[in-house]
């Protein structure tokens, strides 16, 4: 019997439940939900200090619960889910979050603490839409909720407790309890929905499934965006992290260099920007106008045509909306520049990779010519400018989503150190009308900023030229770092924070934005593929970077995992390192 007409609307999709408890499968199949199971393989080790309310640690792990699943299917099991389902079931009492207990004493612990007492059990479900596209490309669409549940238990006698741990029945289940069975004893009231304690709040996922995710609900412009960025990211990462599927399908291998050297060469020969100018070029016509053979010029455009860059038709091309939105040089969200530091940097380097690995040093001298070593090198102003426009790429298409992540309103100044050309400062400036923002960089940095005009210009972003890890710092009560700390190794990420510290007064802010490794550090890939090319640097999970940060007087206050290549912390100085060493210890 289907229970709910919401439920009726997911048959015929493949709709996988990501998770391995009993209990939940029991729940999603009684209402007549037609499903696979395929548990997560995601560890709940999320740093729960990192988060202001329960639930939003049940939540963020139902999320990576469901991403593991829906971002594996599709190459470990050769199929691409259309819904995903996340879920994780939590106690929660006099502020500590309780999970399945590690053994019996544990189980004790957990049991002594809910004696006699009122406590929640949450659960966070994340539902993630698959989309897949004509090629092959899957873009995710996150919905995500939580239900709370009041559950009293008597008082519990020490016989009592230990009856019912002997029972065998606390060890898989949440706080160390099952309400559902022996349980069910210790229980006086619930207020609440029922099944969400017992791991699966069934009516309010099927509100969420109808109002949310009804086939005819569009998609909200966010989605749109960060779908086409996770396409092209997808695009450049889709190589190196294909690897392993390679071995087993053989006609991919030589499809992914291919792929990546397509969008490389037409990025450079400004094929999206000629097409944006004049659509509907031939391709004897584009080739005139990019000085390029005719046959080659063909095989080009068609080729990204297949990649759903370009559209053709009867034989004239026109840029597809994804070469419009980030393709073009001059594209508000342009990956140009981005794209060259990949083509004429990153390539090179990484087709160096086997010595790399063995050797344990740079490849530069290797990899480049060396009038290319000049070109590239930091030194030179054409590196410098290079590899500013690259990181000016990633600050417009990751700066609005690190602007916006936090509420900034009681911080009236921001300092963002290493903040290169400025991109992200303006986004800051326009998402907080009462924030000035100075931008921090090295006097070369500074000197050609000129070449980076700013869309709309505005007087609360300013500009002082200096060495982070040398220099006296802007005084500011907000502190930006973003994509900064990655590169630096332990010892100058003291000395950068201990600065930072010294800057600053109590309560003032640290914006730290990065990609947090998984804290297992099996992903995400994008972050270790990265960590190939560091020399210095090193990646980190959210509680390592929130180690460091601690160890100068910073603690968390609140975390965002994002959908946009990089996640954000905001950390508070709690108070000076010396006064609160005692309560950092
Ligand atoms: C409080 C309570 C929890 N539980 C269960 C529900 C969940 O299965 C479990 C909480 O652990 P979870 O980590 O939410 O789930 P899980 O480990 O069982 O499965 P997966 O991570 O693969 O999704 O506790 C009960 O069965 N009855 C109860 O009364």
């Amino acid at each position: 019997m289907v229970l709910n007409p919401v439920i009726s609307k997911l048959a015929g999709k493949l709709v996988v439940l990501a998770s391995a408890s009993p209990r939940r499968l029991e729940i999603l199949r009684s209402a007549g939900l037609r499903f696979e199971v395929v548990p997560s393989w995601f560890k709940e080790t999320l740093d729960k200090g990192l988060f202001k309310a329960p639930h939003e640690y049940a939540v963020e792990t139902a999320k990576q619960k469901a991403l593991e699943v829906a971002r594996r299917m599709p190459f470990k099991h050769l199929k691409t889910p259309d819904i995903v389902i996340g879920a994780d079931t939590i106690v929660s009492v006099d502020g500590m979050i309780l999970e399945k207990p590690v053994d019996k004493h544990d189980a004790y612990r957990m049991l002594s603490s809910l004696s006699g007492k009122e406590h929640s059990v949450f659960t966070g479900v994340a539902i993630v839409l698959c989309h897949e596209k004509e090629n092959e490309e899957v873009d995710y669409q996150l919905v995500d909720f939580y239900e709370e549940t009041k559950v009293k238990f008597a008082d519990l006698s020490e016989d009592m407790l230990w009856e019912y741990i002997n029972s065998g029945e606390p060890m898989d289940k949440a706080g160390g309890y099952g309400i559902q069975a022996l349980g069910g004893m210790l229980v006086e009231y619930v207020h609440g929905d029922f099944l969400n304690v017992v791991g699966f709040p069934l009516n309010h996922f099927c509100k969420q499934l109808h109002t949310q995710i009804t086939p005819t609900a569009s998609p909200a412009h966010k989605v749109c965006f960060y779908n086409s960025i996770t396409k092209i990211c997808r695009l450049l990462t889709l190589f190196i992290e294909n690897l392993p599927i390679a071995n087993f399908v053989s006609a991919l291998p030589s499809t992914f260099p291919k792929t990546l050297q397509a969008l490389f060469t037409a990025s450079k020969l400004c094929l999206f920007d000629l097409l944006h100018s004049r659509p509907g070029l031939d391709a004897a016509q584009v080739a005139q106008e990019i000085k390029a053979s005719e046959k080659g010029t063909e095989c080009l455009l068609e080729a990204c045509v297949s990649l759903g860059l370009l559209k053709s038709i009867e034989k004239v091309y026109e840029n597809a909306d994804l070469a419009t939105d980030f393709l073009r040089s001059d594209a508000p969200f342009s990956l140009h520049g981005y794209l060259q530091h990949c083509n004429e940097t990153m390539w090179p380097l990484f087709s160096h990779l086997e010595s790399a690995v063995q050797e344990g040093t740079s490849q530069r001298e290797k990899a480049f010519s060396k009038h290319m070593l000049q070109k590239t090198s930091s030194s030179s102003r054409e590196g410098k400018l290079r590899f500013m426009k690259a990181m000016h790429s990633i600050a417009k298409i990751t700066g609005k989503t690190i602007a916006t992540a936090f509420d900034l309103s009681t911080y009236k100044s921001a300092c963002d150190l290493g903040g290169c050309t400025g991109a992200l400062a303006y986004e800051f400036a326009e998402a907080h009308p009462g924030l000035s923002v100075t931008v921090f960089d090295l006097p070369a940095v500074v000197e050609l900023n000129e070449f980076f005009h700013p869309q709309h210009p505005d007087n609360r972003v300013s500009f002082v030229a200096g060495d982070f890890l040398k220099d006296e710092l802007p005084k500011a009560d907000l502190y930006i770092l973003a994509r900064i700390l990655h590169d630096l190794p332990d010892e100058k990420v003291h000395i950068l924070l201990s600065k930072i510290a010294d800057a600053c007064t109590a309560g003032c802010g640290l914006l730290l934005s990065e990609i947090f490794l998984d804290e297992d550090r099996r992903g995400p890939s994008r972050g270790l593929l990265q960590a190939l090319s560091m020399s210095e640097g090193k990646q980190r999970s959210a509680t390592e970077y929130s180690l460091l940060l601690k160890s100068h007087g910073f603690i968390t206050a609140h975390i965002r995992h994002t959908d946009n290549l990089l996640d954000a912390m905001l950390f508070t100085l709690l108070q000076c390192f010396s006064d609160s060493a005692e309560i950092l210890d």
